[in-house]
């Protein structure tokens, strides 16, 4: 039974989820990156929200780990490569906390205008300064969003109902969708220059650290007011402290910190300035909205295999994955295969679909294809890390779906190319479950490719096979079955046999000395 920790506080929905689908799970929340290390090597998934550090040292001690699933959006806190590396597949929940957080920046943007929590402490200190709270009207002013994806088009929406004009940057926000949104799309300079309003809904990656930066806030209008709900690290909290204390920007509302938790900073106190402490996401339902998508996609990928909302490795639906099942072992077998027998590097690899395959979503088939091919190599590749290792090592891989009805029902081939050109090999599916090979380097074979097996290259020519398996015989080494397939009568043939044991190294020169004999190799499956 797979077993996962839940390391974040997280709505009680998750486990009773990851219960009911047969996932034993534990609860063990506020552990220190120490203790996790010592406790992660039982897992095969972690559920995990921001305070989890998923770290490489993580990662490392995590040998059962299969997938991380983040219950929330950013995903800041894995070090995806790390996980691409080892295998670990990472997901998130994409859109079970977005129309909470845009709503904590719309409330945020309400106490800025209205300057709320001060107003507040003042009246509770029993004040009453009516006079000293003067607020601004939304109605009319300029929102400029930094990031219009999920949560940046719903608070677009928000403030639209607020008769706001709303003005955004984001360099992968098409005129279409700038239109579709009713907002005008700018560059970073003018909505650094026309907004009464900043709200960041960016992702914290090397283009948006800092995005506002001393330099960025001195181009804003003078007396901005400045909303962050998407990372600390977005904004320089120095420069921000200097704007507000100057009076250049008229007020700031953090949701979140370059350092978390903040217990300390040096805006704590300022005027006009608002914190809370990463609540953009805390409201009832997007917490049962978050526990409810990761436990049931985990429980899909450690259960069934099915793939949703990866940010490393293809999407796989959970009813597509017992179909592509049979498929994936076809394919990896091949992909072993074709590792075991190229010669010199490979520069290329094409994968290609025909007759039912080619209506199936090819790029399991292509990661099952690289990790079959790679493994040869590396006992640490699957299906994730893979495809990352392929482009590591400049492989060009390819996909190509065929029309073409051909002698078979179902058909995989995967070609390599090296220096020495492009050889191929093919397999299908009997009975829609069993993967064997048809094909191999351009000579009819029928083989299953399983455990050790002995390959063998020869002129074909009477009593070949007598002495084969004369030498088989002597050696000890029994024959579990046996595939012959040539090119001609009398031309080269290829033998494959599955053998009770790996051939070893005095055997296979023995082979190999047998008169007709060009090339014998031991396989494994
Ligand atoms: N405070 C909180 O509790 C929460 C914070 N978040 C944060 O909000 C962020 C945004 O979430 P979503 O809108 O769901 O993500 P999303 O991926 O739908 O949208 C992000 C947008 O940022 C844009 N972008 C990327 N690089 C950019 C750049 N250099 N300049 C301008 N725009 C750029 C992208 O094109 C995309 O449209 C998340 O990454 C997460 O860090 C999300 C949920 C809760
Ligand atoms: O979903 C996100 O990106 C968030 O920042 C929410 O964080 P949390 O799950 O509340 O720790």
């Amino acid at each position: 039974m797979p077993k996962v920790l839940i390391s974040d506080k997280m709505d009680p929905k998750a486990a009773q989820i990851f219960r009911e689908r047969g996932v034993e799970v534990d609860e063990i929340t506020g552990k220190t990156p120490e203790e996790l290390k010592a406790i992660i090597g039982q897992y095969d998934g972690l559920a995990i929200r921001s305070s989890t550090k998923v770290t490489k040292e993580i990662l490392e001690h995590a040998t059962n780990l299969k997938v991380v699933g983040r219950a929330g959006i950013g995903v800041d806190n894995v070090d995806i490569p790390a996980a691409s590396a080892k295998g670990v597949v990472v997901m998130n929940t994409p859109f079970g906390n977005s129309i909470t957080t845009a709503e904590h920046a719309i409330a945020l943007m309400f106490a800025l205008a209205r300057q709320l929590p001060e107003a507040d402490a003042s009246t509770q200190a029993g004040k009453w300064e009516k006079n000293r709270f003067m607020g601004v009207e939304l109605t009319s002013k300029t929102l400029g969003l930094i990031g219009a994806g999920n949560i940046g088009s719903i608070v677009a929406d928000r403030a639209l109902g607020l008769k706001m004009k709303v003005i955004a940057f984001d360099p992968f926000l098409t005129p279409e969708r700038a239109l579709e949104m009713g907002v005008e799309k700018v560059t970073l300079d003018e909505l650094l220059a026309r907004a009464d309003f900043i709200t960041l809904h960016t992702p914290l990656t090397d283009q948006t650290r800092n995005i506002l930066s001393a330099e960025a806030l001195a181009k804003t209008k003078k007396g901005v007011r400045i909303i962050n709900c998407a990372r600390g690290g977005l904004i320089d909290e120095e420069a921000l402290k200097a704007g507000l204390d100057s009076g250049h920007i008229g007020g700031a509302a953090l949701d979140v910190f370059k350092v978390e938790p903040a217990k300390e900073s040096p805006l704590f106190g300022t005027s006009n300035f608002i914190s809370t402490p990463h609540l953009g996401a805390s409201t009832t339902e997007a917490q049962v909205n978050v526990a409810i998508q990761v436990a049931e996609q985990l429980a899909d990928y450690l259960v069934s295999g099915g793939v949703t909302n990866a940010l490393n490795m293809p999407s796989l639906t959970a009813e597509e994955a017992p179909k592509l099942k049979p498929y994936m072992a076809l394919a990896e077998k091949l992909g072993s295969l074709v590792g075991q027998l190229a010669h010199g590097a490979v520069t290329g690899i094409a994968i290609e679909a025909e007759g039912a395959a080619a209506a199936l979503n090819l790029k399991p088939i292509t990661g099952a294809v690289l990790a079959g091919f790679m493994r040869v190599h590396s006992d640490t590749v699957n299906m994730v890390n893979a495809p990352f290792l392929a482009k590591e090592r400049g492989l060009d891989v390819r996909e190509v779906r065929h029309d073409r009805e051909g002698d078979y029902h179902t058909l995989v081939r995967v070609t390599v190319t090296t220096a020495d050109g492009e050889r191929s090999v093919a397999g299908t599916l009997f009975g829609d479950q069993a993967p064997r090979l048809v094909e191999l380097f351009g000579i009819k074979v029928e083989a299953d490719l399983a455990g050790p097996m002995l390959y063998v290259v020869n002129e074909d020519a009477p009593g070949f096979i007598g002495r084969l398996g004369t030498t088989l015989g002597e050696a000890g080494v029994n024959i579990g079955t046996f595939h012959l397939g040539r090119r001609s009568a009398g031309g080269e043939a290829v033998l494959l046999l599955s053998v009770d044991e790996a051939v070893d190294a005095d055997l296979l020169a023995q082979v190999k000395a047998l008169p007709g004999v060009k090339t014998a190799m031991g396989l494994v499956f």
